[in-house]
């Protein structure tokens, strides 16, 4: 296929946490393989995490600046994965806003610089920098789109929520479809935490409100997935919208996506193989959330007597936490567990874990890369949502789309270890059909969606299209200039 104009060149610029950083990296896969020129902003200490794209699209060239001093995050830390538990996202946000003069620079001095910023929109400072220079500003959203209808709501209405003292009081949504509401503690803690006139309260809400003026917006999701949603996006923003998901990896990607793994793929799937079809539960909560050691305790017990196969990804605490109150695993489970049981401290190669037949269910803290890798896997889920747009995110797996069992809520929040013993044992047994026949139909609709002539492809297409349309009109200018 060619599509017009195919030779515009892009910035792509990541924020640096692997829930962000995957999917829009994908997305660079994607842009690349259809011919763009593409050029990656990242900061040194992320830099591997290019290396199996860059290994396969060696024309994509990186722009390495060097990360920003910033007097909340240690020396040597650029990852979010990697900060200490009482920071936070807005840290790493703020941090990077420092980028603005460096990359200002680096753009008056190219040569051919590019025609658009794809930015995630956890750095929407780029908007105002991308109108400075006279480029096409794009956010690229790697949660879905009723979170970002969520979130974008928030910070364009601006609802009063910071004097509101009972945290259980509903927050409503009415103007997206489906009215969804909120208690007060599972709203986003970035913009409960808003101060008006805080220097860096008002960096993150010119951010967002950069997002949404945006020239067009990327998201990863699918239609037969969150229609309603992207509709309201489309018309809330006043933008183009392409949904361009799922993202996926490329086969020989799986095991390396967002980080090296910690186990040899082929291990993890000799021991899959011996088990049977859709029996084992497959337990991990993204690339940042570390368990305190009463969660994991409760948390080994549940998978211990429910007595269901089971793959568990335990992160290891950052060296921010208190040594030794997090993710410490109960003393003997391993062995108590043994021959039914895989614990993978540090990073697991989760795709690949959850695409094996014998996955049947997937306890997660539903981060969106996760939903969909569930969604895709066909594996009916266990909520456990934990902060940022988890809480969005289960209540449409749970009560919308009726995928996913809720089995517990909240960061610090302690499971009971025999109903979730039950909840794990039944997420595999046959009284779980029905959900497994729905993810499934799920599974089939992202599918068709990612086949050529399917909603994903077209819009990707699409976006393709007008980045190409971009390059004329800039060679246009420069035409009229002279
Ligand atoms: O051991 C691991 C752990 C994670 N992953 C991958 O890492 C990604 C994790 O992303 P996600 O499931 O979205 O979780 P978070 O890392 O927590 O992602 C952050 O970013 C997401 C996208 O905005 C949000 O939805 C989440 O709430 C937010 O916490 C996925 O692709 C996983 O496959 C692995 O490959 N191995």
């Amino acid at each position: 296929m060619t599509i017009l104009g195919n030779i515009a060149h892009i910035l792509v610029f990541p924020f640096p946490a692997q829930g962000h950083l995957i999917p829009l990296l994908d997305l660079s896969h994607q842009l690349a393989t259809h011919g763009l020129t593409i050029t990656i902003l990242i900061t040194a200490k992320n830099l591997p995490l290019l290396n199996p794209l860059l290994s396969k699209h060696p024309s994509i060239k990186t722009l390495v600046l060097p990360f920003p001093a910033h007097s909340s995050i240690p020396d040597g830390i650029e990852n979010c994965k990697d900060l200490p538990p009482n920071s936070s996202a807005v840290t790493m946000m703020h941090a990077l806003g420092e980028l603005y003069n460096p990359l200002l620079e680096w753009f008056h001095n190219h040569p051919s610089p590019p025609a658009a910023i794809i930015f995630d929109m956890l750095l929407g400072w780029t908007h105002k920098l991308a109108c400075e220079i006279g480029i096409r500003p794009i956010v690229f959203s790697p949660s879905g789109a009723l979170a970002l209808s969520v979130i974008f709501s928030l910070w364009r209405d601006m609802p009063r929520l910071h004097d509101v003292l009972d945290c259980n009081q509903l927050t409503k949504f009415p103007k997206i479809p489906n009215s969804p509401k909120y208690p007060l503690w599972q709203v986003s803690p970035m913009y409960r935490s808003y101060v008006v006139g805080d220097p860096i309260s008002e960096f993150i809400k010119d951010g967002f409100l950069g997002d949404i003026a945006s020239w067009g917006l990327v998201i990863n999701s699918f239609t037969e997935l969150e229609r309603v949603y992207l509709d309201y996006l489309a018309k809330q923003i006043d933008s183009r919208v392409w949904a361009v998901g799922p993202l996926l990896p490329s086969a020989e990607e799986t095991t390396e996506r967002g980080g090296a793994s910690s186990v040899f793929g082929d291990d993890v799937k000799s021991w899959l193989d011996m088990c049977q079809d859709q029996k084992v539960v497959y337990v991990c909560f993204g690339s940042q959330a570390v368990l305190t050691n009463d969660q994991m305790d409760k948390l080994a017990l549940g998978l211990e007597k429910s007595n269901a196969q089971f793959i568990w990804s335990v992160k290891a605490p950052t060296a921010g936490h208190v040594e030794g109150n997090y993710g410490l695993i109960t003393h003997g489970f391993e062995d108590r567990v043994a021959g039914r049981g895989l614990v993978i401290r540090g990073w697991a190669p989760q795709v690949s874990i959850l695409s094996h037949r014998a996955v049947g269910a997937f306890l997660t803290h539903c981060g969106w890369n996760s939903v969909l890798e569930g969604i895709v896997a066909g594996v009916a889920m266990l909520a456990w949502p934990m902060g940022a747009d988890q809480f969005v995110n289960a209540g449409l797996l749970v009560d919308e789309l009726k995928v996913a069992k809720l089995v517990c809520e909240g960061a610090k929040t302690v499971p009971d270890s025999t109903e979730l013993a039950r909840a794990v044992a039944e997420s595999v047994s046959s009284e779980n059909q029905v959900m497994r026949d729905r993810v499934m139909e799920l599974r089939e609709e992202a599918m068709k969606a990612v086949e050529k002539s399917g909603t994903s492809v077209k819009d990707l297409e699409g976006l393709i299209k007008h980045l190409g349309g971009l390059e004329l009109e800039k060679e246009n200018n420069l035409i009229i200039k002279m």
